[in-house]
């Protein structure tokens, strides 16, 4: 049986609602996901998961949040991704995505097999759209 973890930051709820989101659409197609702020996540998860999400919102001036976020996902520098599928998503507002466009090259560095290669960006509080496109994104992680 495949693990799911979806991991993020989230400083007013955005990014929340949508990691909330892609888990529905995870379970949906039957597999097991838990859904972990940074702040209580450890880099075994990652390891001991074939199925991953990070989300975190464009902060400080197009980068991820500084205290828990970006420590987190520098740690994941040395993983082995191979075998895994990766999304990354975030909330935003004024900027133009560079920071999820950064996050996209970074961890294609890493080696990380991103299933969305753009990452799933929703402006501010996901609609009723934005969350379908969560979801979607869920059941597209969770797909053989
Ligand atoms: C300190 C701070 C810095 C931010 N920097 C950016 C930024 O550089 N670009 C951008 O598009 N939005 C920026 N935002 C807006 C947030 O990304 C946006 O409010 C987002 O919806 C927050 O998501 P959350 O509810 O998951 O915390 C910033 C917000 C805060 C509070």
């Amino acid at each position: 049986m495949k693990k799911a973890t979806i991991i993020y930051w989230s400083g007013t709820g955005n990014t929340e609602m949508m990691a909330n989101a892609i888990a529905e659409g995870v379970k949906s197609s039957g597999i097991d996901v838990e859904v972990v702020r940074v702040e209580n996540a450890n880099k075994d998860m990652v390891i001991n998961s074939e199925i991953l999400a990070f989300g975190c919102p464009s902060m400080g001036a197009e980068v991820l949040e500084e205290e828990f976020m970006e420590p987190f996902i520098e740690s994941l520098s040395d993983v082995d991704f191979s075998g895994k599928k990766v999304a990354l998503f975030g909330s935003y507002d004024w900027g133009d995505g560079e920071w999820m466009r950064n996050w996209v090259a970074r961890m294609k560095e890493y080696g990380a097999n991103l299933v969305d290669e753009e990452g799933l960006i929703i402006r501010l509080t996901p609609d009723e759209e934005g969350i379908n496109n969560c979801k979607a994104l869920g059941e597209q992680l969770a797909k053989e």
